[in-house]
């Protein structure tokens, strides 16, 4: 009998962090644990670190290898001695949506920049976040933000912080690791050259910083204090593409906090629109992927609004007729695709007869579809060819997710027995570094059994979503509020 080795993964999202203890050979969950994250868009990363020692409280024991997956994009600084300056600045605080259109003009337009990086930036970029700081301290903003501006010697992402934080022997910003996953949603890294763009760096924040070295797909970056070896880690989207296995024709569709939709690539992408981020994977290929602002917390703030636990709300919208014409653009914490930073939600087709509680849930959940359906569409005009679906995320345990999905996004819908995908995918990482071997260890993936599809009629509903949208853009691009 072989002996069991164990290996750990994190998952270090917007909400909460997540840890999977795994047997390094087959990925059998052994132990789990999760800590909620504080609310906001700008974070002290200590929260993080305090929620990861609260999750993997008691799970560590014999665990021979560790990564992590994090959000994507968050810009952490640090001074010389690595000490965090400013609150960390997340994917989703849309503060620098007037530095993205200056950085985009400033490069020459969005042609320049899907050609120098594979993305064409929005607000979710650290690079825009960066330009933002660099504005905030020359207005004279708080205090902080100057001081952040002057003291900043390094950036960082999320999972680069929280794994150089694991380090046992880590000496100020000495060290530092990222990985190509995570480096190619910074702005200042090219998935087709893998080498950083330092001008951006110059050009968004008028001087140099320095930046984390780029590890390899399966490289052990440092050991930590109870004695297991770090993986590289990598982003959560690019983690989630590994704990799934992705193969040719899949496309995860997650509606976490963020929605996105993603599919693995053989060859680099660069879409001038700005749809499509070319973002590189975990294993050395590409991960061309769009995203959205709001996903499953449409159908939480939806609940909440209707007074409704959520299950009671999926059991409304799951059994509703349908939604009688009523569109909701989910845009609640503005948008990014469509690019929409300062936009708002909103509901049109209000009438005595679809002012329903069941008929506003089904149609949250037909709103928050027709956008991931957008989003799956795009990544068939990059060519990527679109076979089978895989739900994921904490929206994807919606039954009315599961039983509209197949109608709106029009594919065969998958449903992976709910489980962390991007803790798992980290699992899987320090799995395959810990091996030595020349491709990740094979894990099966269980599948679930989704709620059977109903019939709707996916045509009109995604032509009346895009009708409302394209009749108020104007409206919905103006700061809210003026
Ligand atoms: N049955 C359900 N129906 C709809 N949403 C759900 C359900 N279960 C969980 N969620 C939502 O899933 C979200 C958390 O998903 P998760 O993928 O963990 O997000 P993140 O990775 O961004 O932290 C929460 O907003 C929660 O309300
Ligand atoms: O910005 C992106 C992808 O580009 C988001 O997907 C973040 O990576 C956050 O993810 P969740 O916390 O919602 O899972």
């Amino acid at each position: 009998m072989t002996e069991l080795r164990l290996v750990a993964g994190v998952d270090c999202s917007t909400q909460a962090t997540k840890v999977v203890v795994c047997d390094a050979e087959t990925g059998a969950v052994l132990r789990e644990g999760r800590a909620p994250h504080p609310d906001g868009t700008q974070v002290d990363p200590e929260a993080w670190w305090q929620a990861w020692q609260i999750a993997s409280d008691g799970l560590l024991d014999g665990v021979e290898a560790v990564a992590i997956g994090g959000q994507q994009h968050g810009m952490v600084l640090l001074d010389d001695s690595g000490e965090v300056v400013h609150p960390a600045v997340l994917w989703n605080d849309t503060s620098s949506a007037d530095a993205t259109t200056e950085l985009i003009a400033e490069l020459g337009g969005p042609e320049a920049w899907a050609e120098a990086i594979g993305s064409v930036p929005v607000p979710s970029f650290t690079v825009t976040k960066l330009r933002w700081l660099r504005d905030e301290a020359a207005r004279g903003a708080a205090e902080v933000r100057r001081d952040a501006a002057r003291r900043a010697a390094a950036v960082v992402l999320p999972h680069d912080w929280m794994t150089h934080r694991l380090a046992a022997d880590r000496h100020g910003i000495e060290g530092i690791t990222t990985d190509r996953g995570d480096a190619s949603g910074t702005g200042w890294w090219s998935p087709t050259t893998n080498d950083y763009r330092t001008d951006l760096v110059e050009l968004a924040f008028g001087r140099q910083l320095a930046l984390p070295r780029v590890a390899g797909p399966a490289e052990i970056v440092g050991q930590t204090s109870f004695g297991a070896a770090i993986a590289a880690g990598t982003g959560d989207n690019a983690a989630a593409a590994l704990g799934l296995d992705l193969q040719p024709g899949d496309v995860a569709v997650s509606l976490g906090t963020s929605g996105t939709a993603f599919a693995r690539s053989t060859h680099p992408t660069a879409d001038p629109t700005g749809l499509v981020a070319g973002f590189a994977d975990a294993t050395g290929e590409y991960l061309p992927l769009v995203c959205t602002l709001n996903a499953a917390r449409v159908m939480s703030a939806t609940a909440q609004m209707l007074g409704l636990e959520l299950s009671a709300f999926d059991e409304a919208a799951l059994t509703s007729p349908g939604s009688d014409g009523l569109v909701l653009l989910p845009f609640l914490d503005g948008e990014r695709t469509p690019d929409l930073p300062h936009s708002t939600g909103l509901i049109y087709g209000l009438t005595r007869a679809t002012m329903q509680p069941a008929t506003m849930a089904r149609a949250a959940v037909e709103g928050l579809l027709c956008g991931l359906a957008d989003a799956v569409d795009a990544l068939r005009d990059q060519g990527l060819p679109v076979q089978r679906v895989l739900l994921l995320g904490g929206g994807a345990r919606s039954r009315a997710v599961q039983a509209l999905a197949p109608a709106l996004l029009g594919a065969e819908v998958v449903l992976p027995e709910p489980a962390e995908y991007v803790a798992l995918g980290a699992a899987r990482q320090a799995a395959w570094a810990l091996s030595g071997a020349a491709t990740p260890p094979t894990w099966q993936i269980p599948v679930g059994k989704p709620e059977p599809a109903i019939t709707v009629d996916a045509t009109t509903i995604r032509a009346n979503y895009e009708q409302v949208l394209n009749n108020t853009r104007p409206l919905l691009a103006q700061p809210y509020n003026q």
